[in-house]
């Protein structure tokens, strides 16, 4: 039964609850994000509703967003069949769990990431040479066609990004023609694709899992997972090999040290190892190639911001040798394309889901302790604060001859629970698309114009489309 003073929303009917609703909307707008922004139009920035065996709240707006997000009460994580059948019916790892330990794990990995060079030159430096490898592979691909050459964008980056956070996480690199991880991030992404930020129809009817686990897509959640934890048991014993104590060579080694240490009575496991290096793998890896992919789309769309970011690297950096993370304060329309890239992703997105841990209050209604709460980032990157919000338009991000950020620029989330791989992620962003203009011109290749539409999901993206590459050089 909705709980009295409950927000505002679809009507709950019997079993289903809003769920026809929600997804009439979904069908009606494309996407998910643009499905709960017409019902905060119609029921206000806090809107209330049950799917399935969940009670969900929807959040809508920066005032609202940013108070959700700063209340400890709200920072807990779902729980439920979508969060625990990924880690052995357990809740393991930092993403998706709560209290203690999540805090511990937390810590440790924002930690241990920083000593492997999460936000330092270190980590630039790596980048760089990802960026190089990737230029290599594809002028090698632009000269063996005779100078031009027609390549996919959308799912091109997948490994290269994958290695700069893998330096980290393993200091082991894969080679961008690995098959078997490249048809690995292949099932990844059309998962995510398929389920969305509100779970999925077995997360909902959690029966379904038992009636008709194809259908309800429980299989093939519960398979892909699988196969991602076999290839990072795979990491970690490789890790073990070399394995020295105190003399770590990456975040896996400095964990093992920790299974080994003998501080006791800790959330710390091999199982937790897993877990967490799980949900590095999923959130890190997908959104920042996503986030490059609209970044490329847009390039390829609109030649004359294109034009005006190898202008700057011209001037800036010159042609003998590839933009670094200094070069970020004098690229300012470059950082500009990335940010405004940031922006389009988080536009069409919602944050992870988030928990109520205990009775409380919100805009004064009542939000029963276990409701899922999920922003819509939407409502705060693309409200009407922004001059024509779902344009591409890097420029908005330069006033005054510098590169200033409105309060209301929030794609990594806020608060306690926001995302901890930002500085990767941004300088990712920036060093890629600042490396690949320096090098490459892309088009429109010849009748396969690019199109705006998306593929909505957990992390929506553009449509697969390709671009004509040619030399700069
Ligand atoms: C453009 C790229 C990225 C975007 C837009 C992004 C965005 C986000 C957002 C919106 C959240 C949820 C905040 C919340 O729950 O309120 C999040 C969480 C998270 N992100 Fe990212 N992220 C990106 C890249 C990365 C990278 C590279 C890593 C890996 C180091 C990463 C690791 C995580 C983790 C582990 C969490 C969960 C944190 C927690 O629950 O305590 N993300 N991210």
């Amino acid at each position: 039964r909705k709980p009295k003073n409950f927000p505002p929303g679809p009507a709950w009917l019997p079993i289903i609850g809003c769920g026809l609703e929600l997804n009439r909307l979904r069908q009606k707008t494309g996407f998910m994000s643009k499905a709960t922004e017409l019902l905060a139009a119609k029921y206000g920035p806090v809107v209330g509703a049950r799917i399935g065996v969940d009670r969900v709240v929807f959040i809508y707006g920066h005032k609202e967003y940013r108070e959700f997000s700063s209340r400890e009460e709200f920072n807990g994580r779902p729980i439920g069949v979508f969060y625990t059948s990924r880690t052995w019916g357990k809740r393991r790892g930092v993403l998706f769990t709560d209290g203690e330990s999540w805090e511990e794990q937390r810590s440790f990995v924002v930690k241990h990431l920083k000593e492997f060079g999460m936000g330092k030159k270190n980590m630039s430096d790596m980048i760089e040479g990802e960026c190089q490898a990737m230029i290599n592979d594809i002028g090698k691909k632009v000269d063996d066609c005779g100078g031009k050459c027609v390549l996919r964008m959308d799912n091109i980056f997948g490994i290269y990004i994958l290695n700069t956070l893998w330096t980290m996480m393993s200091a082991r690199k894969h080679s961008p023609y690995d098959n078997q991880l490249k048809h690995l991030q292949d099932l990844i992404r059309d998962l995510i694709y398929n389920v969305h930020m509100d779970g999925a129809l077995f997360s909902h009817f959690p029966i379904l899992r038992y009636i008709c686990p194809g259908y309800s897509g429980y299989s093939t959640f519960v398979n892909v997972h699988r196969q991602t934890l076999e290839f990072l048991r795979g990491e970690v014993e490789e890790c073990k090999k070399g394995f020295v104590p105190s003399d770590h060579r990456s975040f896996i080694d400095a964990y093992l040290d920790r299974l080994i240490s003998s501080e006791t009575k800790t959330s710390f496991s091999e199982d937790q190892l897993l877990a967490v290096c799980l949900d590095i793998f999923m959130a890190g890896t997908e959104t920042c190639a996503k986030t490059l992919a609209f970044a490329f789309l847009y390039l390829t769309l609109k030649p004359d911001i294109q034009a005006k970011a190898q202008e700057e690297i011209d001037a800036v950096v010159g042609p003998h040798r590839l933009p670094t993370i200094e070069d970020r304060p004098r690229l300012k329309y470059v950082e500009s394309v990335a940010l405004e890239s940031m922006r389009v992703l988080a536009g069409l997105a919602h944050c992870v889901p988030h928990r109520a841990l205990k009775d409380t209050h919100l805009n004064g209604y009542f939000i029963p302790k276990d409701t899922v709460i999920i922003g819509n980032l939407r409502g705060v990157v693309m409200d009407e604060s922004w001059p024509d919000k779902e344009a591409f338009q890097p420029e908005r991000f330069i006033k005054d001859g510098r590169v200033q950020i409105p309060e209301n620029y929030i794609p990594f989330g806020l608060g306690k629970r926001r995302c901890l791989g930002e500085a990767l992620a941004k300088a990712n962003v920036f060093l890629f698309v600042a490396g690949l203009l320096q090098q490459f011109k892309f088009s429109i290749a010849p009748y396969q114009p690019p199109t705006e539409e998306i593929i909505d999901g957990l992390t929506p993206g553009p449509k697969p489309f390709v671009a004509l590459i040619t030399r700069r050089q």
